[in-house]
């Protein structure tokens, strides 16, 4: 089953808000990154590579964000206008912030880290009149992602974006996408998560995110059904549970659990599993699909992104995620 509706009236699919920043993924990988030279370009940041997804999929996507007034800004703009994303809602932040950076290092494909430059990252710049109501009211879902949450003035932007969204019937996914180097501390971050949690339709997360909420709860179980259970008590209707190669499992507030499966793939590396599994997920969702399609799409996504080099550029197309399955099915492609 599928418990969400969709306003088929409303012109735009999915519209994403948060983190644009730039990936630099090592090119001479399964070594360490003193020993990499060179570094190939990607758009990047979770809620840009879910976007992405989505406008590969074939939704009418727009952003929210700020970047930098630098030749990387431009870069980010271009690159989510070439995927047919709408940057009516992407403003140029003139405060003098920089476009965020991430390195990334593939020591090994489940060895992988990212180094961070985020010192006064344009994005985190957003601001709550940024956020324009009629460009909202047009969108059947938006998607909010953790570290939108990490600082003033972008924390204020996205509360009153989820107020706007509620208020004209938006479905609402928070992919939790918990960035810790982003935070000054846990109980900070436990608080603002859980604030903007309450008012979500979807919650998608890791175990380990979902736990990170937790911390003020008496008797936290580290329990997936226990943590759904919780969610259903506000405004979440589905909550999924990542469990990295295990696959996931998504609950339903009406008591239902659908685990998800996963597909063999040839590791390059295990980062951009989450943002490909999500848009995966969502198109099917948005599609009317039931929960278990709609999960085992996230999961042919994840499979094709994590076996690529890079996050963004890699996003498939629904052909490529039925062939992909096809394949899997077949034994044409099998893990390494
Ligand atoms: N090694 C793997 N092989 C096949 N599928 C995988 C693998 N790792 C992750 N996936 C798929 O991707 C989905 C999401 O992965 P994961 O739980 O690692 O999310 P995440 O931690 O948010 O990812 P990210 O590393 O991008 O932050 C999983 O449910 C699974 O379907
Ligand atoms: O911001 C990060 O932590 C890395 C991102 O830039 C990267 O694209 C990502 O979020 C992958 O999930």
């Amino acid at each position: 089953m599928n418990p969400l509706t969709f306003d088929r009236d409303k012109p735009l699919d999915f519209v994403a808000l948060g983190r644009l920043c730039i990936d630099l993924n090592a090119n001479e990988i399964n070594r360490p990154m003193e020993e990499t030279v060179t570094f190939t370009k990607y758009v990047g940041g979770s809620p840009a590579n879910i976007a992405i997804g989505m406008a590969r999929l074939g939704m009418k996507t727009g952003f929210v964000g700020r970047v930098a007034d630098d030749q990387l800004g431009r870069f980010i703009v271009r690159y989510l206008q070439d995927n047919q994303i709408d940057t009516a809602s992407v403003l140029t932040d003139r405060s003098g912030s920089v476009t965020g950076l991430a390195f990334t290092e593939i020591k090994s494909p489940t060895d992988c880290s990212i180094l961070m430059y985020r010192d006064n990252a344009a994005d985190l710049k957003l601001e709550p009149q940024d956020i324009n109501e009629e460009y909202l009211k047009q969108a059947k879902a938006i998607l909010i992602s953790g570290t939108a949450l990490a600082k003033s003035p972008s924390r204020e932007a996205i509360l009153l974006a989820l107020h706007y969204a509620r208020k004209h019937g938006a479905v609402v996914f928070f992919d939790l996408d918990y960035r810790p180097y982003s935070w000054t501390s846990p109980a900070e971050t436990a608080i603002y998560y859980n604030l903007a949690a309450e008012k979500c339709d979807v919650l998608i997360g890791t175990r380990e995110e979902f736990s990170m909420m937790e911390r003020f709860e008496r008797n936290a179980e580290e329990d997936d059904e226990t943590t759904a259970r919780k969610w259903f008590g506000y405004q979440a209707s589905v909550v999924v549970i990542k469990h990295g190669k295990h696959g996931s499992i998504a609950y339903t507030r009406q008591g239902e659990r659908y685990p998800g499966v996963t597909f063999p793939a040839k590791v390059v590396k295990t980062f951009g599993a989450g943002d490909s599994y999500a848009a995966g997920f969502i198109y099917g969702l948005m599609q009317g699909w039931d929960i278990s399609r709609s999960t085992e799409f996230g999961a042919a996504a994840a499979a094709i992104v994590i076996s690529s080099h890079s996050c963004s550029e890699a996003m498939p197309t629904q052909e490529q995620i039925e062939a992909y399955i096809a394949k899997c099915r077949n034994g044409e492609i099998v893990g390494s």
